[in-house]
């Protein structure tokens, strides 16, 4: 489904070079459940970034369902992104001026929409994750659990082949984060591929696969 070749990548600043992937090859199967996890500053926030075609690699290739994307353009590569990729942020990254329903809906709006309104789509989304009670309420009036849940409906309303998550659980109490958890597993069960960056070992055994970060280098 993803597959990252010989992956560099360098940040340069004036002063400093880092390079936060160092040579990176990995295969992300269909219906995988995959956590990545290893100290501050590995490079495990820039993993996912490339994976989820966010950010360019210095070097080597990514493949998404066989198609190598690495010279494609911004237009295509946000297109893609869309109709493939659902992000989820561990800060949410909700929109604070509409409601919990318009922001379930935010990424079919970059899509054309033929027949059912968008919002069947958004409910069906919330319904999924527990939250269908909710949907005229605005972001500050809920939980940061609450809030997750919304932040997963958004990424699963376009139905996208993978899920990115980016310490979901982390702003969350262990009761809240595992409930997250509960929610991504059962989307894994019913066919998601899921990638999640995390610190919690709990959380990652939890997954059919680990991959440790050191150093921008993978060492599991
Ligand atoms: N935009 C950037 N410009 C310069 N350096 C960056 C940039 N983004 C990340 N880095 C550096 O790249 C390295 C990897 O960062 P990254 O955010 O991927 O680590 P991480 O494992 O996700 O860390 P954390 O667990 O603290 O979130 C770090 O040394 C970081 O300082």
């Amino acid at each position: 489904m993803i597959t990252l070749q010989n992956i560099e990548k360098v940040y340069r600043t004036s002063t400093i070079e880092t390079l936060a992937l160092n040579n990176i090859n990995l295969d992300i199967r269909k219906g995988e459940f995959v956590s990545i996890m290893g100290p501050s500053g590995c490079g495990k926030s820039t993993l996912l970034n490339v994976m989820g075609l966010l950010d360019e690699p210095s070097k080597g290739t990514v493949q998404l369902d066989g198609q190598a994307v690495t010279q494609y353009r911004d237009k295509e590569l946000a297109r893609l992104r869309n109709q493939k990729i659902g992000f989820i942020f561990q800060s949410f990254h909700l929109i604070n001026d509409l409601t919990v329903l318009d922001n379930v809906e935010i990424p079919l709006l970059y899509r054309s929409q033929n027949g059912r309104p968008r919002q069947d789509y958004a409910k069906d989304a919330l319904t999924k994750v527990g939250l269908s009670n909710r949907m005229k309420h605005f972001p500050k009036q809920l939980s940061g659990g609450q809030k997750q849940r919304v932040a997963i409906a958004r990424a699963i309303v376009g139905n996208p082949d993978i899920i990115l998550a980016d310490e979901p659980t982390g702003n969350l109490d262990s009761a809240m984060g595992n409930e997250i958890m509960n929610i991504l597993q059962q989307l894994n069960d019913d066919g998601a591929t899921i990638v999640m960056v995390t610190h919690d070992e709990q959380m990652a055994k939890r997954t059919h696969r680990l991959i440790r970060l050191f150093d921008g280098t993978q060492v599991l």
